[in-house]
């Protein structure tokens, strides 16, 4: 069941905010969409939720439109949190999963499971304003997975929350897509692209810059980092064949080297020369490969 995104093209007036955007998104996967402010991730959320249409292009889900009558399978978690403050945790559950068409039973159990996963058992009777910026997060969370759905939209659900909480909740996008949720979110952070997904996309101004699957992305770089730490100058390793970047740091310096074999040749040529401490071939960063694409640096 592949979301599939053709040609697809937001205008507000003149302003494409997503530009001829075509991705496949796989199954039972998670997919990273990056990007920075106004880049055109939401919009693109809101095209495949329904909630805006398409100037042009077509969304399809298994081949077919979207049915968005069965709002049962798509579970979607909005940049705006959207809880009603007054509201204790289980009621605004319950209506949630009642507007799903779960039964309140079946919601109360689920709940418990997820508030005690996520340490906060108590919360059942709490009201929403009571709870802290990132705890209502955590609900806001549980709103969105509580009727399992099979496609899961999370708008940047990491941002405002502490690093435990992070973790956690990076942990259970985990858990869900090994229980076969098809995953897609957004961030404004590489790292954590970089950590949970098979395949991504990275927005600039409504086009996509980079997209497929992040080994296929980052093999087909080429380019990779070499990281030296030696107790003498390394600085006439700039000359070897092959060696395009060179920047010293404390303990040595990092190279941006054409491919594998110029460390082969690095690595001849600081032989016999002193100690070395340190000599590690790391594939290329997002990072790197957004200010390759993009011309300047994202993060
Ligand atoms: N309803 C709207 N009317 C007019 N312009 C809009 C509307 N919604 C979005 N835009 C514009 O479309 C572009 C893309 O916005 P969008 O919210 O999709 O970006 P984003 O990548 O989600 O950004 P952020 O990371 O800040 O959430 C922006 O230039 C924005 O100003």
């Amino acid at each position: 069941m592949t979301l599939q995104l053709t040609n697809v093209t937001k205008k507000f007036g003149s302003v494409a905010a997503v530009d001829q955007l075509t991705i496949e998104i796989p199954e039972k996967q998670i997919f990273g969409f990056l990007g920075a402010n106004g880049a055109g991730k939401t919009t693109t959320f809101r095209m495949i939720l329904g909630l805006l249409d398409e100037t042009s292009g077509d969304i399809s889900w298994d081949g077919k439109p979207i049915d968005y009558s069965r709002s049962n399978y798509i579970g979607y978690l909005p940049e705006e949190r959207g809880l009603y403050p007054k509201l204790k945790v289980k009621d605004q559950i319950v209506y949630l999963g009642r507007l799903r068409g779960m039964k309140k039973n079946d919601i109360l159990s689920e709940l418990k499971v997820w508030l005690e996963r996520f340490k906060v058992p108590d919360y059942l009777d709490k009201k929403i304003e009571e709870l802290s910026k990132g705890n209502q997060q955590k609900i806001q969370f549980i709103s969105a997975v509580i009727h399992q759905p099979k496609l899961l939209i999370l708008d940047e659900p990491f941002s405002g929350l502490d690093p435990v909480n992070v973790e956690m909740l990076k942990q259970a996008v985990v858990d869900l897509k090994n229980q076969g949720t098809s995953i897609v979110f957004s961030s404004h952070r590489m790292e954590h692209v970089e950590e949970l997904c098979e395949h991504l996309c990275i927005m600039q101004q409504g086009k996509p810059i980079v997209h497929g699957a992040l080994k296929e992305i980052k093999r087909s770089f080429g380019k990779k980092n070499l990281f030296i730490h030696a107790d003498f100058d390394l600085s006439y390793i700039q000359d070897v064949p092959g060696v395009i970047g060179f920047k010293n740091i404390p303990e040595g310096c990092k190279l941006v080297i054409e491919n594998e074999e110029t460390s082969q040749k690095v690595f001849t040529a600081i032989q016999g020369k002193g100690f070395v401490r340190k000599f590690e071939l790391e594939e290329p960063s997002l990072n790197d490969i957004f200010i390759e694409k993009a011309g300047e640096s994202y993060e």
